[in-house]
């Protein structure tokens, strides 16, 4: 019987948009399981789970990579995980229809996505807001329907407009606008279904730099109250302008659950770097717990 993914404690999910070409996807998913790249150190692979989201025409060939991978790696290790367990590496889909068949041109099928291997489907990205008009009430459909294929919600979740000057009063905006998709996408899905939602203020979407720290601490924090205890895991994300410099010392590791990765992810070496910060802190926690 199908289960759920089961989710590790940290995620950094990359999502390439609509900026690659077929060739250009290919190749960067090679390079990121390719061993001699050392991007996750194998000590950290059942702490830290990296997917790729690609667009939907190369999901299929990103599909049968990772399958060559997970071949070489049960034929080059003894530990492969139980047939239930997270694969090493999770492959994504960008967005998805509500119903699974039907006469819906153009549209894509939560089914097909999960028949060709994705574990993850991103919905209601800002841009496909801004663009092309979803609403709350249809990213919450999608969501329903993505965990009827036993595959996890990723859900954007973020506020429009940029802090004014009074902190307080931002993070209280940014919470209540974030928790109108929240508590929407929360009544859809089973309780027992992991859910990840990626926190992305909008106006930190495509520029040069990211929010604040403080200020996305203070919103996530919000945000985890108003997602309140289930007994499905639920994680939260940081995206926008998300890359290297900002998970350790003072940044966002001790904040949020991972990070939803675009522009400043789209070369290996931007990858390695987070997750070099990434693993540093997974080893300053363990440290912490050994020693209290
Ligand atoms: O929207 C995002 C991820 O989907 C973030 O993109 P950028 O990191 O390129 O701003």
């Amino acid at each position: 019987m199908a289960s759920y993914p089961i989710l590790p404690e940290k995620l950094l999910l990359i999502s390439l948009k609509m900026y690659f070409t077929p060739d250009q996807t290919l190749t960067y998913l090679r390079d990121l399981l390719n061993p001699t790249n050392e991007i996750v150190h194998p000590a950290n692979k059942d702490k830290l789970l990296l997917a790729l989201i690609p667009d939907f025409l190369t999901i299929w060939p990103c599909a049968q990579i990772l399958k060559e991978y997970e071949t070489s790696l049960t034929t080059t290790t003894t530990t492969t995980g139980t047939p239930n367990s997270t694969p090493p590496f999770l492959l994504g889909a960008q967005d998805c229809f509500w119903e699974s068949q039907g006469a819906y041109t153009g549209e894509v099928s939560p089914s097909s996505i999960r028949a060709l291997g994705c574990t993850i489907v991103e919905l209601g990205h800002a841009e496909r807001r801004a663009i092309f008009n979803e609403t709350d009430d249809q990213t919450a459909r999608k969501a329903a329907a993505t965990c009827a294929q036993h595959m996890v919600p990723l859900v954007c979740i973020g506020e429009v407009t940029a802090p004014g000057p009074i902190a307080s009063q931002a993070v209280g905006q940014a919470v209540t606008e974030c928790a109108v998709l929240v508590r929407a996408v929360l009544a859809a899905i089973p309780d027992d279904a992991p859910v990840i939602f990626a926190y992305e203020p909008v106006w930190a979407i495509g520029k040069p730099k990211p929010a604040g720290v403080d200020h996305v601490a203070a919103v996530v924090q919000g945000i985890r109250a108003v997602i309140g205890s289930r007994s499905g895991t639920a994680r939260v994300l940081y995206g926008g302008s998300a890359g290297p410099g900002l998970w350790g010392a003072g940044g966002l590791g001790h904040a949020v659950d991972g990070m939803f990765l675009g522009r400043f992810a789209h070369q290996i070496e931007g990858v390695r770097e987070v997750v070099r910060e990434v693993e540093e802190t997974l080893a300053l926690y363990a440290s912490q717990v050994l020693c209290p």
